[in-house]
């Protein structure tokens, strides 16, 4: 006799699975709080690292908490000479979110306080997790060039020290500041894909190591965090304005996907976009190039008008991240540094009122039935 089919919900859609006081996504109104704060708020008046702080604390830092947590974090960015030597072993063509994971997965063997899930002991791992995750990623990124990695320089800022570990040099002020902005922008998403994912391993009793790797391997989905490199390719195969209108007729014909629109909360605009937006746009003029924001406003006229369809937060900063120079593949990288503060404040607040996360499956497939002899398959 077959059960009564339950009531499914695919891809978790509407599902409450937890609270959370971490950050609050407002789809009605198209808005975002991180601990209360708007995030544009945060944008126009915070740093990263402030950002940072207040993700892990609940709290903005004053300006002695901001000088101990920026020195704490300047301070671990360093990594092994036994990682280096792995990252130097990477393919060459291994994508750099690949390598990004692999080289995570690396931290946690090494680090001292591997096995101690406790609260301090997993703050402490954050904190060298957000120091060390850009020193391997730019180490990566210039071995796979053929290049000898840059040490980190403990005076930068962390976007100047990004910016130092890709490129050996430090950008203009406006360069800096729409860079700081995505990372604010990107630090944290309520249950999105990846940050669930970190939860869920959290939730097994598992280590921060092991939940930030799985939460890497989540984002690098084009669905999830690896589209705003896909929104480049695509703005790089459309070409200029001239091209999108009719290169969007053709997708819409073949009913695919366009990369950078939809999103599962957000279904009349991302909170995030209008901000993101202006600072890619402020990078087209430091630039002094605006075929791809001018690409991009054909695309999303046509999506909203013919598909009532908005971008995304990964529309916006696939250009923004071109225009500030970083090559394609970096930029789904560049929101894992950002992320960390959002999967470091969801494994703290999972480990500290846990449950196992293990949903059900209603089976569909066949009835049971007795294993037949070998000569009867
Ligand atoms: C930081 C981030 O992770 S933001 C998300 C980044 N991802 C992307 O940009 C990839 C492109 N977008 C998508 O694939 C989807 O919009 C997702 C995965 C983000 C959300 O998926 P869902 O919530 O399952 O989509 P949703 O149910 O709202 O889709 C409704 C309809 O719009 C269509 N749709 C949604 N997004 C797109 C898109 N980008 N291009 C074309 N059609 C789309 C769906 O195909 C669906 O059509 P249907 O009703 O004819 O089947
Ligand atoms: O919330 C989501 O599903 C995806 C997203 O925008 C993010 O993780 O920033």
């Amino acid at each position: 006799m077959s059960e009564a089919t339950p009531e499914i919900k695919k891809g978790l859609v509407g599902v409450y699975a937890d609270v959370s006081t971490i950050s609050k996504v407002m789809p009605e109104t198209n808005s975002l709080t991180y601990r209360g704060y708007a995030v544009q708020d945060l944008c126009e008046n915070c740093s990263f690292e402030e950002v940072a702080y207040l993700l892990w604390n609940g709290e903005l830092p004053n300006r002695g908490q901001l000088a101990e947590f920026k020195a704490a974090e300047a301070a671990e960015r360093e990594i092994s000479p036994a990682l280096h030597r792995v990252i130097k072993d990477f393919p060459a063509s291994a994508h750099p979110m690949d390598a990004i994971r692999t080289a995570v997965s690396f931290m946690g063997m090494e680090d001292p306080e591997s096995a101690d899930v406790s609260e301090a002991a997993t703050r402490r791992k954050a904190i060298r997790l957000l120091a060390k995750i850009p020193t391997a990623i730019a180490a990566a990124h210039r071995a796979a060039k053929g290049l000898p990695p840059v040490a980190p320089d403990p005076s930068h800022s962390f976007g100047e020290n990004f910016f130092n570990l890709v490129f050996g040099k430090v950008p203009q002020p406006e360069v800096l500041k729409a860079f700081d902005v995505s990372l604010i922008l990107y630090a944290e998403h309520t249950f999105n894909a990846s940050t669930y994912t970190a939860r869920l391993v959290t939730s097994t009793g598992a280590d921060i190591h092991g939940a930030i790797t799985a939460g890497i391997a989540a984002l690098k989905g084009p669905l999830h965090g690896g589209a705003n490199e896909a929104v480049m390719h695509m703005l790089t195969e459309i070409g200029g304005p001239e091209q999108a209108e009719e290169w969007l007729s053709t997708r819409f014909d073949h009913k695919a996907l366009v990369m950078g629109f939809g999103h599962r909360v957000y279904k009349s605009g991302d909170s995030r976009v209008p901000t993101m937006t202006k600072y890619a746009e402020k990078m087209a003029e430091v630039v002094g190039d605006r075929r791809w924001m001018e690409t991009s406003r054909v695309l999303a006229a046509k999506m909203l008008k013919e598909k009532n369809i908005h971008p995304n937060l990964d529309f916006p900063a696939g250009p923004a991240y071109y225009l500030m120079g970083f090559d394609i593949p970096l930029f789904t990288p560049i929101f894992v540094a950002a992320r960390i503060t959002g999967w470091a404040a969801h494994v703290i607040e999972q480990a500290a009122d846990n449950r196992l996360i293990r949903p059900l499956s209603h089976y569909t497939g066949p009835e049971q039935r007795p294993v037949p002899p070998m000569d009867q398959r």
